[in-house]
């Protein structure tokens, strides 16, 4: 996941770009870019950090223009550690075209070489956003005729990326001085909203609280397979241009990504945690009584809504024992893993008196390789917690993701080729409660019936796309392992004794 948004407006948009990227700063910690158009010029500026440090009011000045796109990166392909990674990316023709992308390209490779062999393009990257930005851009050169480009030409161009290119992908792009495009790959498993403000600005985002948060009243979300195509007037043209749509958005989203306060396909980001929540007491009754915990804890941030909801249903009291330095970010999306358990210390602290002489129920959204689960476990115990159990809003994280979830090795999930006993005794706490999956797509799919399923690939290992060949997971995983920071001296990567094939 990343956060991109796209604006066109008639007044500067600099610093309403600014402003919705910090609003999407939790699906992008590493890189930051905005890039504007003004008389056909396109004025750029990305760089490695967060959106508060990346843009100085230097770079805010020269960002002149009434349309443009940014983007807040977190890595799933390529290095984390390259600035030139950063979005958005630009090719001189046809036009000039710039583009940001959420999402993860499964055929990237095939594409790079075919790119170069047939369609004589130069990639100078390992990002699979500028692959992207290169197929799109030779499509539209085919599509159009001449000079004047006419929104059919785009939907061209789009239907032919859907046919090339495989994988997931929300996209915006910028075409200089035509207008903006929106779409998303024909299963729509990342996410992107569109909204307009009371003076007819339209802005795309992948999430709709940077809708909201900019004073743009939601107005719909862009269909899978769907392009949106705003021209230089403010016309709004849309169009399908995906043989066979269907709705399948990555679960994680709902989990752990997105801000509970966001509206994703139908779905309150919310009431899903809440939702899961409801399904797990469920499955906590069944496993410790209730009368054995004195209290429910959340793990902050994500897991909030769902500790709520457990306890209430539970008649447990619900209590904050851990606080969060909100200097620190959130550390499952930091690259690599030394930083990441750092982190975990760095970011929440103990109330000792919530854990002294108490059988403590702590709850999290998601366990993906431990780094947490197993720091704030230590924690509770170090507190003087009696028992300490653990319960998960989410199933077991078993299989690698390849749709821009930055979990590409099997190796490195603690669930992976272990019983849940075994995982708990990895962790160290007392009891150890899972979600089932079947139970997570249904907390979260009772709120909109119209969905087809959701991708849920790091769960079941059922890959949506249905064409990922296991030579593609392989690549994946061989071009992630190995990106921690290289001047990070704590990196090191989690080594996980007893890990089994499945
Ligand atoms: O098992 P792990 O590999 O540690 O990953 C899972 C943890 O990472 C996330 O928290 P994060 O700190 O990223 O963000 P949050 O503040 O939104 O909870 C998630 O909410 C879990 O707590
Ligand atoms: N998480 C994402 O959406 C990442 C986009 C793209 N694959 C990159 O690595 O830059
Ligand atoms: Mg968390």
């Amino acid at each position: 996941m990343c956060g991109i948004v796209g604006v066109v407006s008639n007044a500067p948009v600099n610093q309403l770009i600014y402003d919705a990227l910090l609003l999407l700063q939790h699906r992008g910690q590493d890189a930051a870019g905005i890039v504007t158009q003004q008389s056909r010029k396109f004025f750029m500026h990305k760089a490695k950090g967060m959106v508060r440090d990346v843009f100085r009011t230097r770079n805010m000045r020269a960002l002149p223009g009434n349309v443009g796109l940014g983007q807040v990166r977190y890595p799933t392909a390529g290095n984390a550690y390259n600035e030139e990674e950063a979005q958005p990316f630009y090719v001189n023709a046809p036009f000039g075209i710039v583009l940001v992308h959420n999402g993860n390209l499964t055929n990237a490779q095939a594409l790079k070489a075919e790119l170069f062999s047939t369609d004589h393009r130069h990639i100078n990257t390992e990002s699979d956003s500028e692959v992207l930005l290169n197929v799109f851009a030779h499509e539209l050169d085919r599509a159009s005729r001449g000079l004047a480009l006419q929104p059919s030409d785009v939907f061209a161009a789009v239907a032919a990326v859907h046919r090339r290119v495989r994988g997931s992908y929300a996209v915006i792009a910028l075409i200089a001085g035509h207008g903006v495009v929106a779409f998303r790959d024909p299963y729509g498993i990342r996410p992107l909203s569109m909204g307009r403000s009371a003076e007819g600005t339209v802005m795309l985002a992948s999430e709709s609280v940077a809708l909201e948060g900019t004073g743009h009243a939601f107005e719909r979300h862009v269909a899978p397979g769907e392009a949106v195509f705003i021209d230089t007037a403010g016309q709004v043209h849309a169009q399908q241009c995906a043989e066979h749509p269907r709705l399948y958005p990555c679960v994680f989203e709902y989990v752990y990504l997105a801000r509970p306060d966001s509206v994703m396909d139908g779905i309150s980001v919310y009431q899903a945690r809440l939702n899961l929540g409801e399904a797990l007491a469920k499955r906590v009754i069944s496993t410790v009584p209730p009368n054995e915990i004195d209290v429910v804890i959340p793990i902050p941030e994500s897991s909030r809504p769902s500790a709520m909801q457990l306890a209430q249903l539970l008649g447990i009291p619900y209590r904050e024992g851990f606080v969060k330095n909100r200097y620190v970010g959130r550390t499952f999306i930091m690259p690599g893993q030394g930083v990441r358990k750092k982190s975990v210390r760095q970011k929440l602290n103990v109330i000792s008196s919530e854990f002294k002489g108490r059988n403590v129920l702590l709850v999290d959204d998601s366990i993906v390789r431990g780094t947490t689960s197993r720091e704030i476990v230590q924690m509770a115990r170090d507190a003087g917690a009696r028992k300490v159990y653990l319960a998960s809003a989410a199933p077991p994280v078993r299989f690698p993701n390849v749709y821009g979830i930055d979990m590409p090795t099997r190796e490195e999930l603690v669930a992976h080729g272990r019983s849940v006993d075994e995982v708990r005794a990895l962790i160290g706490c007392d009891a150890l409660i899972y979600q089932d999956v079947d139970g997570m797509k249904r907390a979260i799919g009772s709120l909109n019936p119209a969905l087809n399923g959701f991708d849920a690939s790091c769960f079941d290992g059922v890959y949506v796309t249905g064409d990922i060949d296991p030579t593609d997971i392989a690549r994946i995983n061989e071009a992630r392992v190995g990106q921690e920071d290289p001047l990070d001296e704590t990196t090191s990567r989690l080594a996980l004794p007893n890990a089994q094939e499945s």
